[in-house]
């Protein structure tokens, strides 16, 4: 169902790993890699010293590139921040708002709608990351917290603009861990996303809204997980930094779905 309505996204986080000079060696291994032909959307976050070499490198394919962060100001008084504006005339197409790990340093859900809305006004495509701990899980309100993080994110966002807006769940207890959800669990959290986002926007809107599953997804586990009807693509962590496991990643995501 969602290769019928919505694009697969195949989105990488590096988080604060590789130099310029390992991502324009990674970028050189990974064009070698792509199969040709039409495939998925593709994208690769990376640090923001990073950006320059990755779009240089990655400019005739069809490989995106985003950042990780970016500041809720347009320009000021902000020492060590960058600007939405700043990663678009980089050359930035995404940029991944409310990372667990960066909610773990401090970032409010406040925080991450501020930047939600520069990011939309400079044109770039957010990926608004939600999910919920281990603790959550166990005490069954993964709903419940899904929900309003959904909701505080999203605040004030007009209909027109909220297919413009990517969701990735990631569970807090799969990050890192090897552990993944599995993909009825993983499904059962996107469906809920997407009910959310019809109560909020319309059924029209939430057929449209794409939603990706991150957490240990990897070449072994990624075709079970984007076969799930709500699962719309991945946000890829550790298995984004080896160019051979991306592209398996990849070539999974353009896998006819039975
Ligand atoms: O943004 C990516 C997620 O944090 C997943 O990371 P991981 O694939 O290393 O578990």
């Amino acid at each position: 169902m969602n290769r019928k309505y919505r694009k697969t996204l195949i989105a990488g986080n590096w988080k604060m790993n590789k130099t310029p000079t390992q991502t324009k060696a990674f970028m050189t291994e990974l064009k070698g890699l792509l199969p040709k032909g039409r495939w998925c959307d593709i994208a690769l976050c990376v640090p923001a010293v990073c950006i320059p070499a990755a779009v240089r490198a990655m400019r005739e394919t069809r490989v995106a590139i985003g950042a990780e962060n970016c500041n809720a100001h347009t320009s000021g008084a902000y020492t060590g921040e960058i600007a939405a504006d700043m990663l678009v005339d980089a050359g930035c197409k995404y940029v991944i708002l409310g990372h667990s790990e960066r909610r773990a340093m401090g970032e409010t859900d406040a925080d991450v709608n501020a930047k939600l809305h520069t990011a939309l006004d400079a044109g770039l495509i957010p990926i608004v990351c939600c999910g919920e701990t281990l603790a959550q899980r166990e005490s069954g309100v993964t709903e419940e917290w899904i929900t309003m993080q959904i909701k505080l994110a999203l605040a004030g966002v007009p209909e027109e603009k909220i297919r413009r807006i990517v969701i990735a769940y990631e569970p807090i207890w799969a990050i890192g861990t090897g552990e993944t959800a599995t993909p009825e669990q993983a499904e059962e959290v996107c469906q809920h996303i997407r009910t959310i986002i019809r109560k909020r926007f319309g059924s029209k809107n939430a057929r449209a809204m794409t939603i990706l599953y991150g957490g240990s997804m990897n070449e072994k586990n990624a075709f079970e997980l984007l076969a799930q009807p709500d699962i719309d693509g991945g946000l890829i962590g550790g298995a984004s930094l080896v160019p051979e496991k991306f592209v398996r990643i990849i070539e999974d995501a353009n896998q006819p779905v039975g």
